[in-house]
This record gives C-alpha cells, sequence and structure tokens, in this order.
C-alpha cells in the first residue's frame, strides 16, 4: 500500500494563513464598517508580512516582484484604514487619498505581475504581451458595453463622479498581467494561479461594487464584493508562502499553442463583437444610439484583430526558430552518433581500425589474407621507458605500417602491440610482399628518450583461398604469429594445418599434464656430474620424467614447453625441487655430492620462489651449500620488472649459501653482459659447443675460449655431452672442472644411482 506523501511542512504555513484569510473574509461582510475596516487593515498587512516570510523561506527568483506585491498589499492597507477616518468624519467620500492609495496600489500589483516571470532561455522580451493585449481589448470592450456606456455615460442622471468607476479599468490591467505571466511561464504553478485568482477576484469584487455605486448604493460595497476583496488581498501572502514558489529552472520554448489556444483565441475574437451587437440592439430599442457606441467598441475589436496577426507572426517566427534548433540539434546528434561509431571502430592512441572493424571486415567482404604482427619485447620500452614512450612507439610504428599499406589493404591495431594488415584477393605472394615489408619498415632504428631503440616484430601469415573459411582467418594467422613467437622472434611463420595440430595435441598434453601432478606419475631421474681431475662424482643434476603408467614415457622436450606455456611448470618445478631436496640429502651426507635442479624463468616470476626453495631445504635437511639451480639465460633476456624481480630470487638465495649455474652456455644469446649481470657461480657448456673430434679446430677453440673466460670470471665451469673418452680428455686439458654425459651415465633414478654404485669414488674414469 502507498503511504500518503507527507505535506512538506513549509505548505502550512500557507494553508494556515489561507485558512486565517478566509474567515475573516467570510466574517467581516457581516460587521460594521469598522470592524470591516479592521478586517481589510489585518489582512492587509498580514498579506505583506507573509509576502516578506515567503521570499525568506522560498528564496525565489524575482524578489522584486515580490516587494512590489507586498507594498502593494501595504497600500491597500493603508487606503482602507485612511477609508475608517474619512467614513467617519464625511457621509459620502469623493476622489480621496483613499482612492489615490488604491490608484497606486493596482499599479504597483500590475508591475509585480510583469516582473514575476521567469522568462525561458531565448524567449522574446516582448512574449505573452499580444495575449495580454487581446485580454486588455476584449475586457474593455466588455467594460464599455457593460457598465460604462450603459451605467456612465447613458446614464440619466449621472453617477456622482467617484473613484470607484475607475476600478474595472485598473482589473483589466492587472487581469492582463496575470495573463501575461501565465503565457510566459507556460505552466501554471500554484503560485501562479494564485495570482491569476488574485486578479480575478478582485474584478469580480469591483464589478459589483462599480454597480453598487453607479446606481446609489452604500459607499461600503455589497457584502460579496467586501468578501471577495479581503480574499484578494489575502493572496499574494498565501502566493508567496506557498512552495512551488521557491526557484525553478525556467522551461524551455514550448512550439506553438494547441487546440486549447487556438479556442481561446477565437472566443476572444467573438466576445467583443457580440457584445457590442447586443450593446447596439439594446440602444437601437431605446433609440439611444450615438457614434461612440460604434466607434470604442469597433476600434477594440481592430486593436484585437491587429494583436492576434501579430500573436500569429511571432507564433510563426517562434515555429521557425524551433525548426531551425530542432535541425541544429539532429545534425549534432548525427556528429555524435558519426563520432561514437568511430570511437567504436578505431583505436584511441594511434586512430587506426581495432580489431571490431578488421573482424567485420573479414566477415563482410571478399576472400583476404591476413598478417598479424605483434612487437618483440614491447614490454621492455615500457619498463624501461615508460608507458608515455611506449605510446609514442606505437604511433611511430603505425606510420610506418601505414607507409607500406597496398592499394585496399587494412591495417588495424588489434590489441596491445598488436597489428594486423588485411591484404585483399588470394594471391599468396601479395601477402608474402607485405608480411615481409612489415617486418622490414619496423626494422630501421627508432630514436627516442635519448635512446636508439631496435624494434623487431614477428609475424603470422594466414593465405587465403575462395574455400577459406573467414571465421578462422584471424584465429589461423595468430595461431602462426604464436609460432614465430616460439621459434625465436622477428620472423614471418605461415599457417598450415601442422600448427594446428600442435597446437590441439598442446592442449591436450596440459590437460593431461594437470591430472598427471595430481596422479604422482612423475619421477626424478638424476644424472651424474663428475670431476674432471678426480673422476668422482660431485653431484648430481635432477632432471624431471612423466610416467604415465601402461604407456612409454612422455620426453621433458614433449612436455615441458606444455608445461611452461600453461604455467603449470610452477607446481611440476616445486615438487621436482622437494622431490630431489628429499632425496640428495642422504647422498649430501654420506658422499658430499651436491644437487643441482633446473629453474624456469616461469618459477622466478613467482613472488614466493625463495620461500619454496628455503623451505624445500628445511624440510629436506639438504644444507644450502649443497645445492646449485640452473637457471638459462632467458631470464635476462627481457629486462625489466618481471627479470628484476628474477633477480631479486637469485641474490636472496645467493646469500644464503645457494650456488646459480647458467645453463646451456653457447645456445640463444650468449651475451658476455649476462655473465656480469647475473649472480652466478657456474657455467654450464653447452652441448652443441662439443667439438666431433680432435680436428674440429674451430669448436676446440671456442670450448677453450669459453673454458679461459669462465676462470677468468672465477666460475666454476661443467660441459654438457659429454659423450666419449675424447670430450672427457680434451675437456681436461683445456681446464674445464666438471663434466656430465653419456661418457658417464645416463639420467637415472635414484635406485639405480645407489645400485650402481656410481656416488662412490673413481666409479668414472676419464
Ligand atoms: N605503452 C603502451 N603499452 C601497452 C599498451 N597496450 C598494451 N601495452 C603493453 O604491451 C605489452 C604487450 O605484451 P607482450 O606482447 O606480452 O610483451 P612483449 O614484451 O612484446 O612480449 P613478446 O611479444 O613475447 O616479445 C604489455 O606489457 C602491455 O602492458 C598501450 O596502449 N601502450
Amino acid at each position: 500500500m502507498r503511504s500518503p506523501e507527507p505535506v512538506r511542512p513549509r505548505a502550512y504555513a500557507c494553508y494556515g494563513w489561507l485558512a486565517v484569510a478566509a474567515s475573516v473574509a467570510l466574517v467581516a461582510p457581516h460587521l460594521g464598517p469598522a470592524g470591516q475596516q479592521c478586517a481589510y487593515a489585518l489582512i492587509g498587512l498580514g498579506s505583506a508580512a507573509c509576502v516578506a516570510a515567503g521570499v525568506r523561506l522560498h528564496r525565489p527568483a524575482r524578489p522584486v516582484a515580490w516587494l512590489l506585491l507586498a507594498i502593494a498589499m501595504v497600500c491597500g492597507a493603508a487606503a482602507n484604514t485612511v477609508w475608517a477616518v474619512h467614513v467617519s468624519l464625511t457621509a459620502a467620500p469623493s476622489l480621496s487619498a483613499v482612492d489615490v492609495l488604491y490608484f497606486v496600489m493596482y499599479p504597483l500589483l500590475a508591475a509585480g505581475l510583469a516582473l514575476l516571470p521567469e522568462r525561458p532561455a531565448g524567449s522574446s522580451r516582448w512574449a505573452g504581451t499580444a495575449e495580454a493585449g487581446i485580454v486588455t481589448c476584449t475586457g474593455a470592450t466588455l467594460a464599455w458595453v457593460g457598465l460604462y456606456d450603459p451605467y456612465i455615460l447613458d446614464a440619466d442622471p449621472s453617477p456622482p463622479y467617484s473613484g470607484a468607476i475607475a476600478y474595472p479599468i485598473l482589473d483589466l490591467l492587472l487581469v492582463a498581467m496575470a495573463v501575461r505571466l501565465l503565457v510566459v511561464q507556460r505552466r501554471l504553478r500554484h503560485t501562479h494561479a494564485i495570482l491569476l485568482a488574485m486578479a480575478v477576484l478582485l474584478t469580480a469584487a469591483d464589478v459589483p461594487y462599480f454597480l453598487s455605486v453607479a446606481t446609489g448604493g452604500p459607499w461600503s460595497g455589497p457584502g460579496w464584493s467586501v468578501a471577495a476583496w479581503l480574499a484578494a488581498f489575502a493572496l499574494p501572502g498565501v502566493a508567496a508562502l506557498h512552495p512551488a514558489t521557491a526557484a525553478h529552472p525556467a522551461l524551455p520554448d514550448p512550439v506553438g499553442g494547441g487546440w486549447r489556444t487556438a479556442m481561446l483565441h477565437g472566443a476572444l475574437v467573438l466576445v467583443g463583437p457580440a457584445a457590442t451587437g447586443y450593446s447596439l440592439m439594446q440602444d437601437a430599442h431605446r433609440g439611444d444610439l450615438d457614434l461612440y457606441d460604434f466607434i470604442v467598441p469597433l476600434s477594440a475589436t481592430v486593436l484585437i484583430s491587429l494583436l492576434l496577426v501579430v500573436r500569429m507572426t511571432n507564433g510563426q517566427r517562434q515555429l521557425q526558430r524551433h525548426a531551425m534548433s530542432l535541425a541544429v540539434a539532429l545534425d549534432e546528434q548525427a556528429a555524435l552518433q558519426e563520432s561514437l561509431r568511430h570511437l567504436a571502430e578505431h583505436d584511441v592512441l594511434t586512430g587506426l581500425p581495432n580489431r571490431r572493424l578488421l573482424e567485420d571486415r573479414i566477415a563482410a567482404g571478399e576472400p583476404h589474407g591476413l598478417v598479424v604482427l605483434d612487437l618483440d619485447g614491447f614490454q621492455d620500452v615500457n619498463d624501461r621507458l615508460g608507458h608515455r614512450a611506449g605510446d609514442e612507439l606505437l604511433v611511430m610504428i603505425a606510420a610506418r605500417l601505414r607507409g607500406v599499406l597496398g592499394p585496399g589493404d587494412l591495417l588495424a591495431r588489434t590489441g596491445g602491440d598488436e597489428f594486423a594488415v588485411l591484404v585483399p584477393g588470394t594471391d599468396r605472394d601479395v601477402v608474402a610482399t607485405r608480411a615481409d615489408a612489415v617486418l622490414e619498415t619496423l626494422r630501421s632504428p627508432v630514436e627516442m628518450c635519448g635512446y636508439t631503440l631496435h624494434v623487431t616484430a614477428s609475424a603470422g601469415v594466414r593465405a587465403a583461398d575462395d574455400m577459406t573459411e573467414r571465421a578462422h582467418l584471424l584465429g589461423d594467422a595468430d595461431m602462426a604469429l604464436n609460432a614465430a613467437k616460439a621459434a625465436g622472434k622477428d620472423r614471418v611463420v605461415w599457417y598450415d594445418h601442422t600448427l594446428r595440430d600442435r597446437q590441439t595435441e598442446r592442449i591436450e598434453t596440459v590437460a593431461r599434464l594437470r591430472l598427471a601432478l595430481g596422479a604422482d606419475e612423475f619421477a626424478v631421474y638424476y644424472q651424474p656430474i663428475v670431476d674432471l681431475g678426480t673422476s668422482q662424482t660431485v653431484a648430481v643434476e635432477a632432471l624431471v620424467r612423466w610416467l604415465p603408467p601402461g604407456r612409454p614415457p612422455i620426453g621433458p622436450d614433449r612436455f615441458i614447453p606444455a608445461a611452461e606455456e600453461s604455467g603449470l611448470i610452477v607446481a611440476l618445478g616445486e615438487w621436482v625441487l622437494r622431490r630431489a631436496c628429499a632425496e640428495a640429502a642422504t647422498w649430501h651426507r654420506e658422499h658430499g655430492v651436491t644437487l643441482t635442479v633446473n629453474v624456469s624463468p616461469r618459477q622466478l616470476t613467482d613472488d614466493d620462489f625463495t620461500a619454496k626453495v628455503r623451505r624445500s631445504l628445511l624440510d629436506s635437511g639438504l644444507p644450502a651449500t649443497a645445492l646449485t639451480l640452473e637457471i638459462t639465460e632467458g631470464i635476462l633476456v627481457s629486462a625489466g620488472t618481471r627479470s628484476a624481480q628474477a633477480l631479486d630470487h637469485l641474490e636472496a638465495l645467493r646469500a644464503d649459501g645457494i650456488r646459480i649455474a647458467v645453463d646451456d652456455f653457447g645456445t640463444g644469446y650468449s651475451s658476455l653482459a649476462y655473465l656480469r649481470d647475473l649472480p652466478i657461480d657456474t657455467l654450464k657448456i653447452d652441448k652443441s659447443l662439443m667439438p666431433a673430434d680432435e680436428d674440429d679446430h674451430r669448436q676446440v677453440a671456442l670450448v677453450r675460449t669459453v673454458v679461459d673466460m669462465a676462470r677468468s670470471l672465477g666460475l666454476t665451469t661443467v660441459a654438457e655431452g659429454v659423450e666419449t673418452p675424447f670430450h672427457a680428455t680434451l675437456l681436461h686439458t683445456l681446464g674445464c672442472d666438471r663434466a656430465q654425459g653419456y661418457h658417464f651415465a645416463r639420467p637415472m633414478p635414484a635406485a639405480d644411482l645407489i645400485a650402481r654404485r656410481v656416488l662412490l669414488p673413481h666409479a668414472h674414469a676419464v
């Protein structure tokens, strides 16, 4: 059930004053002259006080207008007080100070009403004037034929001159101003309706008064007039106290007037002539026709017609103004819609079409070839030079790419550092040319923030024929792009179905890996690392193996990349570390053998990595000095925040006594700067550097160089892939410290390591 709307406290004062005034107005006609004059004074002054209170309370938009209304009420009260004195002194008042005060009161009221409307922005200063004029002329005609002609001009004998005969004309002024107020404001607020009621009540009081005085009635006026005057005097106070008086935003200029206005105008045009006709008939009947009986109403009717023409012209102008502003608004809306559409389909930074527009074009058009490219190492630019520089670089790259487009090509920015070029047609050569041009144009160095940046990108290309499924174009090209990244970046890879097969296999492998992790299908194998001087096993490298029950083992090369890509490597790496530490702790205690465990770059981005290593050591009892973590140079290839975090982990662990080895040295980047920047103790020489035989002088020289360099940096060297006695002897001769490989032992389960006594002294011959 809806609860009734609470009456706002401010409205109470308004209704309270209305109740008081109504009571006084009902009682006053029954009082004597003195009592009536008291009532006039009370209501007049009370109304002025209420106007002042209402202005304070509601802070209306036009306080001056309300001030004039209040002064008018004070004038009314003063006039009635003077009247009371006057009546007590003379029997029949003539034009006097009383009338002067009343004559001042009416223009003040009219001025208040004239100043009250809040004109809507853009509306004419003359708005409502024509309507007010029409009402005045019609009223004047009625006053002429109904009051002045029969009761003043044609009266015999003429009534004594009195101020009473002027009041209907003054009322006309008030009604006209009230009508103008309504026309200008366009909405009948309570405040305006109350003020209109005041003007109507005054007229309704003054006309009987006029008739009464003109026909020799009492000078104090008939009872109805007394009640109506009192009510009318109270109404400015009621209006001011009403909550609707508070300032409101102005309404917009409305269009046209509607059928009600048309009917009103029609009635106003007809009322004058109808009343005139009736009056002429009466005069003719009495044989009392005069020239002015025609001239006055006719002049008023002509004036009304002229005012109607003005009103119509104004209306037409107003319509034109509205039509123009409507046209402007429609234009603005169309422009806004266009800019919203542009925004939805374009990238804000580069102004290029975005992925949505690209997809729409692919879906809608002819067959296309597609080149998608992703900048290599863009995150480093953001990390090193800041996001703003990154943005600047993207804008420059967009400009360069625009320069290599062919006719009909669409260049889009599809993501952070990803762009795409849609090439119309099915010609593979055209697409190939575009892909090469795109990578080539990016290779020229970019000068930015005092640095010379060497930007490269990887590209995936999907050529299309008429049968190519358009929905797959983008996905296929993305797949080829991923392959280009995985293959070492800065290259173009074309899509073919083997990519999809491999991706499907990878997805399946990841799903199986996830299950295998929970099902304990992994084992750690160990490969001995031998001291080339003593031929003794000094360390073992832990290597993870996947042994699915009832199926052949799955090689690390098949599942480690999938584990890396899916992030499962973090959990798998932690499991290997814990298991290997637990098993190696005994070997270390009994044989002094240390443990080497591989760590993936992904693990080093784990915030908890240091804590996890420390917990593994603590739980297993393996001392920190007996553990070596093997990393690849790759962790430093991406400089910036990610590698900063990796370095923090390595430095913290090294401070604990853990040793750090760089694995696979000699492949990949092998920058000497990495050896300088990384906190490492050991260099593992990649097996690809092992010479085939003693005649392989270049490889021998290479290994010698690496060993010499490592020694000069104070690093221990471990050679990987030592498969022959020749390798072992050569490495020993070159001064390499340690070695591992099939020549000594293959990776084996922990049990075999013990059974084959691999950890005992002199188990291996160099
Ligand atoms: N300055 C800038 N950077 C962005 C904007 N949008 C995305 N990025 C960044 O661009 C990088 C793109 O990520 P990746 O492509 O994985 O980073 P990457 O270093 O290029 O890696 P690779 O593609 O593997 O070489 C992320 O670091 C985003 O934060 C952009 O509008 N402005």
